[in-house]
């Protein structure tokens, strides 16, 4: 399990997030929703270990992830599909694939069958470069890198920003798929709101940097979370 515990994190004098505290299961998705700024990439950054928390802790599956490098991090099984994407551009899908290879074992490192069933274009696209892919295949590209690490705690920053309904779609099934496999924890960072509740099982709304609701999906206050979210 993950278990951020009242975290702090600023930027210089600016704090981003105050005292957030949350948790994601194996077997389970855990939205993180809010407007722009309110912190959802920050968090992110955090548990990674991209950005550092002034006060707090988080741990995973036991073991306190304070201090380690975000590589130390992907060692353990935690993995990020980062808002933006992140391809490199002149790499071939192939080989952004493969720098999913870096925290594996030698004898692990291969791409698991499954990432093209989930996603077959990438499978036809192997050859070509990530920059000239469409912003829902870099998307596609994005998680799959992210499950070639074979993470036990899978991050995807706002994977529906500025894609396709057939890709969102695409992106659904491809989350159903991973939580009924059940071996990973699975953290869903959206601005979508309905793309967020067909899928969650658990939700934390931001606002300003503070959680400002949270709960069971089956709970959801619609109302007073369609008020968060808007401007
Ligand atoms: N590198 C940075 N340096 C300084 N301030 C930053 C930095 N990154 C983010 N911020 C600020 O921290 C706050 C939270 O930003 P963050 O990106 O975490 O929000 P977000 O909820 O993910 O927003 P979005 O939906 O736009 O991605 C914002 O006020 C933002 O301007």
């Amino acid at each position: 399990m993950l278990k951020v515990d009242a975290i702090d994190l600023h930027y210089g004098a600016a704090q981003a997030l105050r005292r957030v505290s949350m948790e994601a299961r194996p077997g389970e998705v855990t939205c993180v929703l809010g407007r722009n700024g309110v912190g959802k990439t920050s968090l992110m950054r955090a548990i990674i270990g991209q950005q550092r928390a002034s006060a707090g802790s988080i741990a995973w599956e036991g073991a306190a992830l304070d201090g380690l490098s975000p590589h130390q991090r992907a060692r353990r099984g935690v993995a990020i599909a980062p808002q933006g994407r992140e391809i490199f551009p002149l790499l071939t899908v192939r080989e952004n694939l493969e720098t999913g290879y870096a925290p594996l074992k030698r004898t692990e490192r291969s791409i698991p069958d499954d990432i093209f069933s989930l996603f077959p274009v990438l499978r036809e696209m192997m050859r070509r470069r990530g920059g000239d892919l469409s912003g829902g295949q870099q998307q596609q590209l994005a998680i799959a890198r992210a499950l070639v690490t074979r993470p036990r705690l899978i991050l995807l920053d706002e994977p529906t920003e500025g894609i396709q309904p057939s890709i969102i779609k695409d992106i659904g099934r491809a989350i159903r798929y991973l939580r009924e496999r059940g071996d990973m924890a699975i953290v869903l960072v959206e601005q979508y709101f309905d793309f967020a509740r067909e899928l969650a099982d658990r939700f934390y709304i931001l606002d300003r940097g503070e959680v400002a609701l949270s709960g069971d999906a089956t709970g959801l206050d619609a109302p007073e979370v369609k008020r968060l979210l808007t401007v």
